[in-house]
């Protein structure tokens, strides 16, 4: 028996950077963070403390940085591209990088009813993500965004369910839906000359548009049942969206008794609970499109 080690990566984590534009007087924000991992012979600084391969977390973090100047952030899934085809590209023992990037909203401040040019308050809704991961097997792309909360006071049904000794739950056909949607969906083959044109920002909005539409129309007959419709939509108005994975709390709101009051509560008053909550998740993808289980690698197989 031998103690071996296995799956390596190391990189700076959270690098946040908030590059402003500021081409005349109207300025542009885009706030985001940054994490890189970099694969390859790295053995020798776990196994012997030697670091003549190591290209310092210091140095990557940095490398945003700079990044951010003189590429720019025209968005995230650009942005994380530049980044790790540099690392592979230009730091010789790399041979794969994984850039993660979340970005935060800012919507420019209303002052006596006008958009100002250098002020923004912090858009509280949902965290835009990319995952970006350039090594031997190509280059991917997986767009996404995460904490979309969202909600519908009717349209939504839960009834027909299996039952057991243990099932207590009632069937409505009218009931609050809520979820934090999180959602992840993968590029098909990027190649350098196409990377450049992908109107990353525009796409962006489209499936979040997406979604939102089915969430609200869809008279739904479970969670399970919007989240595929999400996803199926998702693809059919985006042919090189090869997979779309989803992930939504189901953010349980059960009605409250208001009979010991004396009053009745037909759909109006509810216990907002937070935990626990129905997790559903599910994968919607194209069966002619090869899997790319790369893509997906974060890290070591840890978080
Ligand atoms: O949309 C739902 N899906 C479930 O699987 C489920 N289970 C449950 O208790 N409530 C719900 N709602």
């Amino acid at each position: 028996m031998a103690i071996i080690l296995g799956d390596n990566q190391y990189g700076k984590a959270e690098s946040r950077v908030v590059r402003i534009y500021r081409d005349g007087s109207r300025h542009e924000i885009r706030d985001i963070n940054v994490s890189t991992a970099l694969r390859g012979p790295f053995a020798p600084a776990h196994l012997e403390g030697d670091q003549s391969n190591v290209l310092p977390t210091d140095t990557q973090k940095n490398t945003a940085y700079a990044f951010a100047k003189s590429h720019g952030i025209e968005s995230i899934e650009q942005f994380g591209l530049a980044l790790a085809r540099h690392f592979v590209g230009a730091i010789e023992p790399v041979e794969g990088a994984r850039v993660e990037v979340e970005e935060y909203a800012w919507t420019r401040a209303l002052v006596d009813g006008q958009e100002h040019d250098h002020t923004w308050t912090r858009t509280g809704a949902e965290v835009r993500t990319a995952a970006v991961t350039v090594d031997s097997s190509g280059e991917h792309v997986i767009g996404g965004l995460k904490d979309l909360v969202l909600l519908k006071s009717t349209g939504s049904e839960f009834a027909g369910f299996l039952e057991d000794d243990f099932t207590t739950l009632q069937e409505t056909h009218d009931r609050v839906m809520a979820t934090s949607l999180n959602a992840k969906w993968r590029f098909g083959a990027v190649s350098e000359a196409s990377a450049a044109d992908v109107p990353w920002d525009e796409i962006y909005a489209g499936v979040k548009a997406i979604m939102v539409k089915q969430f609200a129309t869809l008279q739904s007959l479970a969670l399970q049942q919007t989240l595929w419709h999400m996803g199926k939509a998702v693809l059919e108005a985006y042919p090189f969206i090869a997979e779309i994975r989803l992930s939504a709390p189901n953010k349980h709101h059960f009605m409250v008794d208001l009979e010991p009051f004396g009053m009745d509560n037909p759909g109006e008053v509810f216990f907002a609970a937070d935990r626990p909550y129905g997790l559903i998740q599910a994968t919607i993808l194209r069966d002619d499109v090869p899997l790319a289980p790369e893509a997906w690698r974060s890290a070591a197989g840890l978080a």
